[in-house]
């Protein structure tokens, strides 16, 4: 059976003004289907994060339409995993409590301890932190955090995923590997999923479309088909030269809007 129409994320004349005045988002159309996978890049102070933060209910006040499967998402709260750029954790509670937590809140109802802690040694360990479980967040670093906030969004199981430069404080080796690991488990576990990024080639590797964000409001954001490299194995995507076109094609758009 095909997807209908209003399946997926449905953002429709998004604008979002704060209360000083601030225009932070303006005019925002985007579609992204069920269970896939957009990239977001733009310049500093174009809305990215105020565009997730009001996706995930965090801004009340905004103008516009936000759908999923055809109704707003504050009507019918699906479940949302916020990887905000500040990681989100309490540095009261260790690693395991935080994780914990979230999917109590998250899940209410369940009550099946044993596949719970199961789960949250799994996103422990595919994120490369196990031995991390008893440590506090702030006797880690910024790439660690940034790590167990990722685990923590997997572990929720989210119907939407929002990504706000969660690899920002990795360096670039580790980046490299975490990207693999977080494509992996993102195939295994495909939530429908807007990633914010001001890495070009992280853009290219991870989005099935890329959403390029103008920095005058009253513009449009830009919409690039990635389909040809996001198929590509991870391994030799960087190598191909669908991966170097599709470079040199974004950065000739960011010089046009940005
Ligand atoms: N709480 C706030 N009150 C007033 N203005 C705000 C607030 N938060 C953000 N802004 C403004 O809204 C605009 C968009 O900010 P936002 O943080 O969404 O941009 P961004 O694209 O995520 O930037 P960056 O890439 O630097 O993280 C900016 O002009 C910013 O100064």
């Amino acid at each position: 059976m095909s997807p209908s129409r209003n399946s997926g994320l449905h953002i429709k004349e998004l604008s979002v003004t704060y209360k000083d005045g601030q225009l932070a988002l303006g005019r925002v159309n985007l579609s992204v289907p069920e269970h896939s996978i957009y990239t977001i890049l733009g310049p500093s102070g174009s809305g990215k994060s105020t565009l997730l933060r009001t996706i995930a209910g965090l801004i009340k006040e905004y103008q516009g339409e936000i759908l999923f499967d055809g109704i707003s998402v504050h009507t019918q709260e699906p479940l949302i995993g916020l990887v905000p750029q500040s990681y989100g954790l309490l540095p009261w509670k260790t690693v395991h409590a935080n994780i914990n937590m979230a999917m109590k809140i998250s899940h209410p109802y369940r009550n099946q301890r044993q596949s719970q802690e199961q789960q949250i040694q799994h996103w422990l360990a595919a994120m490369g932190i196990a031995d991390l479980a008893k440590r506090y967040p702030l006797s880690l670093s910024g790439g660690q955090q940034q790590r167990v906030a990722i685990a923590r969004a997997f572990a929720l199981e989210p119907t939407i995923m929002l990504l706000d430069e969660p690899f920002s404080a990795l360096d670039a080796v580790t980046r490299e590997t975490i990207q693999r690991l977080f494509l992996e488990n993102w195939i295994a576990h495909p939530a429908t999923t807007l990633f914010v990024t001001h890495d070009v080639e992280e853009a290219i590797l991870l989005g099935e479309k890329i959403i390029v964000m103008p920095s005058n409001k009253e513009n449009h954001q830009v919409l690039i088909d990635n389909d040809h490299v996001f198929r590509i194995k991870h391994e030799d995507k960087r190598d191909s030269d669908d991966f170097f076109q599709q470079t040199k094609r974004i950065r000739k758009v960011i010089q046009e809007q940005w």
